[in-house]
């Protein structure tokens, strides 16, 4: 298949970008979005096709500073250089492991996250509220997928299900084999829109990715690298062209994304239990012995589901567990070692 180079708005570019741009950026500068980044590089491309580039920016200072997938990028006409971020819309971002503070950004200008799940025993309510808070949080519109719908015996059981969980939750469940079963996802499929994907293994993300692509990608094909032994190695694709016009985001670290400085995100997914608590008397209540506690009223008076109120305190505690400094998780990991080493001891002085 032959397809000619995506022009701007194809490769997703907007308004929003345009108005970050003044007569004489116009002048200077070529937009260009990043395919991939890897090692040090990255893999642009722009109405004139694909581009390999060194990743520093010049007055990068903090880590939202440095390229991430789906980033546009200003590049300097003569020298072909990137000099600029463009501020993005929406932003998948973690905490890189095992080094406190640091940001490791994942995917940006994302416009919806599709949330895979199967029709199966891997749907869990729990698991899409946690992915709910993700897409949230990053500022994307959620989709749930349910896949393997062809296997189950009521599917539509499971996609009710997950649309009691908000107001308005898009849901549809397909089959990721069948081309004709995924049409009720080209709303968000179409030219310069960009889909990113999470779910656990198994649920069929490779096979939606396969089933939505548009075959051999002319944006990001023919980039080739010399890897250390100075062999030539295609560059892993992050953005994949979807026949429908649009991309698909998918990197490792998307799929390993996990909850971290999520505040805002608990509360907007679980704005029930926030509603309530506002009206517990201790601002900082945790809803378990307190006096004049809202929510487990609501509880007892059959108002909240303690299941949901479960799995909120749930999320909760992996996002302050994932949220915290470098040196709170070693003073954490201190404390436990001295409860370890004390009950050692116990047991050391109880067998004497
Ligand atoms: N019948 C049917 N099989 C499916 C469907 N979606 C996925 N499968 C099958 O389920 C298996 C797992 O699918 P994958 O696409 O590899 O799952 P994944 O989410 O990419 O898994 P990881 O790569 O481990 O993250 C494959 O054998 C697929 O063919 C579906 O909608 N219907
Ligand atoms: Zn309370």
């Amino acid at each position: 298949m032959t397809r000619t180079q995506p022009d701007l708005a194809e490769l997703g570019w907007k308004p929003f970008f345009s108005s970050q741009l003044d007569i004489d950026d116009l002048t200077r500068l070529d937009p260009a979005r990043v395919m991939a980044v890897h090692r040090g590089r990255l893999t642009v491309t722009g109405p004139e096709g694909p581009r390999d580039l060194p990743s520093h920016l010049p007055d990068a200072e903090d880590d939202e500073d440095r390229p991430a997938v789906g980033d546009w990028i200003m590049l300097d006409r003569d020298s072909g250089l990137p000099l600029r971020i463009l501020d993005r819309f929406s932003l998948f971002k973690r905490r890189a492991p095992g080094t406190g503070r640091r940001v490791q950004l994942i995917a940006a200008n994302v416009d919806t996250l599709f949330i895979v799940s199967s029709c199966n025993r891997d749907f869990n309510l729990a698991r899409l509220e946690r992915y709910l808070v993700l897409a949230r949080d990053a500022g994307v519109t959620p989709v749930v997928v349910l896949t393997k719908a062809d296997l189950a015996d009521a599917p539509g059981d499971f996609a009710r299900e997950a649309r009691g969980l908000q107001a308005g939750l898009l849901v549809e469940a397909v089959n990721a084999l069948d081309r004709d079963s995924l049409a009720c996802l080209s709303p968000w499929c179409g030219a310069g829109q960009t889909v990113a994907m999470l779910g656990s293994s198994g649920v069929g993300k490779s096979t939606l990715v396969n089933t939505l692509s548009a075959g051999p990608d002319v944006a990001t094909a023919g980039i080739r690298e010399d890897d250390a032994k100075g062999r030539h190695t295609t560059t892993g694709r992050a953005m994949h062209r979807l026949a429908g016009g649009g991309w698909l985001i998918d990197t490792p670290g998307m799929r390993e994304l996990q909850l971290t400085d999520a505040a805002a995100g608990l509360e907007d997914v679980f704005a029930d239990v926030s509603v309530l608590a506002q009206a517990c008397r201790f601002a900082d209540c945790a809803h378990e012995t307190e006096p004049g506690c809202a929510v487990r009223q609501a509880i007892d008076e059959g108002r909240l589901d303690p299941v949901r109120l479960a799995r909120f305190r749930k999320l909760t505690a992996e996002d302050a567990r994932n949220s915290e400094t470098l040196a709170q998780r070693r003073a954490r990991g201190k404390a436990f070692g001295k409860m370890i080493k004390s009950v050692q001891k116990d047991k050391r002085g109880r067998r004497e």
